[in-house]
């Protein structure tokens, strides 16, 4: 048994771009280390301006990105090591992605319930149509939908906030432990922003998933986060618990950043404004 879920040690990425003459190395992840405990479900923001490397961190945890240096483990195995489609769907069954835009993560030309009902046969095999539907119309009620409610629709047929939420039911179908969520919430409407994030803490709560919440939002990772990490230039400036890290940063640009907060964007997200300003110990509590 291993005591960490996911252990990144001292990796780092560099892009090269251009051609012979115009040889540009690019550093978008400069010896970023994080780690999940296994044992005791988290939600961690990555948090940093665009450019900052945080969706090639993601994109390495997510095993899309090859490291150019450094290590991942995931549940002690080493995602280097990870080959063949067997490994990979093993790989899958423990941490699934949801990107930015849902409308992208689909098929436009399949109805939405037979994409879920795919990933349930990939990743528990066939069992019998009556198993498997039920399968996805529980996972769909663990986001707040039901299957009735998106049966015979296309992805166009539905709003970005409920295929955002189809999307993490389909995450859902392969249990896994760990959830990387890619700025989930920049392309949803901001009055279904909360309900989304706050789905994240449902998660965790009471199926034990582990997030990792990338975002340039630090209103909605102050609300959500257990952890954050912050990100500049490629490499992790200050990390720690979320409220510490809020309440007194250590460093020029988390002083920057959470001056931006109060900028009148983030103002008219609901609840938001009021769990950035009410920086008590009582609020908002992590757990109910
Ligand atoms: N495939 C690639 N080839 C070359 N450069 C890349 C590639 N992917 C990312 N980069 C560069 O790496 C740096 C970090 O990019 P990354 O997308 O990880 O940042 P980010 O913090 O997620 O930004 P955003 O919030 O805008 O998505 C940027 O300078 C980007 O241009």
């Amino acid at each position: 048994m291993n005591d960490l879920l996911l252990d990144v040690i001292d990796v780092g990425k560099t892009f090269v771009r251009g051609g012979l003459l115009s040889r540009e190395k690019i550093v978008a992840v400069n010896k970023v280390s994080v780690q999940l405990s296994a044992g005791r479900p988290e939600i961690l923001a990555i948090i940093g301006e665009s450019g900052s490397g945080k969706t090639t961190l993601a994109r390495m945890i997510l095993n899309m990105e090859t490291p150019t240096s450094g290590r991942l483990l995931l549940d002690g195995i080493d995602l280097a090591a990870i080959s063949g489609s067997a490994g990979r769907l093993a790989f899958m069954h423990k941490v699934q992605p949801i990107f930015q835009n849902p409308f992208e993560s689909f098929n436009p030309l399949k109805r939405v319930e037979r994409y879920l009902l795919m990933t349930r046969r990939r990743f528990a095999g066939t069992a019998s149509e009556i198993t498997d539907v039920a399968a996805v119309d529980a996972a769909l009620h663990k986001v707040g939908l039901s299957l009735k409610e998106v049966s015979g629709r296309y992805p166009h047929e539905l709003s970005g906030g409920q295929l955002q939420r189809v999307a993490i039911a389909r995450a859902l179908l392969a249990e896994p432990k760990l959830v990387v969520a890619d700025e989930p919430v920049s392309m949803i409407d901001a009055s279904l922003r909360m309900s989304i994030v706050n789905l994240f803490r449902t998660l965790r709560d009471e199926l034990g998933i582990s997030i990792i919440y990338v975002t340039h939002d630090l209103a909605t990772a102050y609300y959500i986060s257990d952890r954050i990490v912050i990100m500049q230039k490629g490499s992790v400036v200050e990390s720690g618990d979320a409220r510490a890290v809020l309440r007194a940063p250590r460093h020029p640009y988390t002083h920057q950043l959470r001056e931006a907060v109060l900028l009148p964007e983030v103002a008219n997200v609901p609840n938001v404004t009021a769990s950035m300003n009410d920086l008590s110990p009582g609020a908002p509590e992590r757990r109910a």
